[in-house]
């Protein structure tokens, strides 16, 4: 098994003395390459914190981050922009394309921003890939909100990147819509061997997952591998999630 992402003893505090939170605690787990991950949990459980220490959004209080085997912790600024720029990819809730740019431009925004080439082979079978080819010239307001995610999961995935992250990125869809975008999900990890690490509160989602990862007050407390929405409802039950 090739590591796409490992953590060790990852934890995470925000703010000083009384104040402070503890968004992680000591927080270990391996992301193998070309898996598909989702993480619940109660609310304030760190679901977040999370993805975004192993994003490289935010950096940890203590412990390690290993991107592809690169150690995160103790990089600069400069260096982590330029690591989350080419190596990593994000999908948003609320999908975050440029109004005034059309599919096209939106899609190969990270790619023009560090001054790369743009592979037109590539551009094409992205695009075909989450079924927008024929849409290439449309802004985001003439797009329905699962078409604008499709747009936001092009863009993440056009710079080949290790991985992609997705923060609820069906929160702002319906339910036929979002499953859409899971089975794209699905898809570009199965058919391009692409590994994602989602963060979400809904069971039907992570059940598309190959395993789900619970966090509860900073830790994770369990894993499961396959999945149902069923089984993920009944433990987040057990996780006091919904009481
Ligand atoms: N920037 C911050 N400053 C202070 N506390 C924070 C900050 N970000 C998160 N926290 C706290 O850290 C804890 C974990 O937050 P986090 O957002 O990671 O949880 P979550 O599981 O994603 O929550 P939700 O499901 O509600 O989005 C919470 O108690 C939260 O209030």
């Amino acid at each position: 098994m090739t590591e796409a992402v490992r953590l060790d003893a990852v934890s995470k505090v925000y703010g000083k003395g009384q104040g402070a939170v503890a968004a992680l605690r000591e927080v270990s787990a391996v992301i193998p390459r070309g898996s598909f991950i989702a993480v619940m949990g109660p609310s304030g459980s760190g679901k977040s914190t999370f993805l975004h220490c192993a994003a490289g959004l935010d950096v940890p209080s203590s412990g390690s981050v290993r991107l592809g085997g690169t150690e995160l912790t103790g990089m600069g600024e400069t260096e982590l922009t330029e690591l989350r720029r080419q190596r990593v990819g994000f999908v948003f809730q609320a999908f975050n394309l440029v109004a005034a740019l059309d599919v096209v431009e939106n899609v190969t925004l990270p790619l023009r921003l560090s001054g790369a080439r743009v592979p037109r082979g590539r551009l094409e079978d992205i695009l075909r890939r989450v079924g927008l080819e024929g849409r290439a010239g449309h802004r985001p307001a003439q797009l329905s909100g699962g078409q604008q995610q499709r747009v936001a999961i092009a863009r993440a995935l056009i710079t080949g990147p290790e991985v992609v992250f997705g923060d609820e990125p069906t929160g702002a869809l319906d339910t036929m819509t979002a499953r859409d975008v899971l089975r794209l999900l699905r898809e570009v990890v199965d058919g391009l061997g692409q590994t994602v690490v989602m963060v979400t509160h809904d069971p039907l989602a992570a059940s598309y997952a190959d395993t789900v990862l619970f966090l509860a007050d900073g830790r994770i407390v369990d894993s499961m591998s396959g999945p149902t929405a069923e089984k993920v409802a009944e433990r987040m039950t057990r996780l006091g999630a919904w009481t």
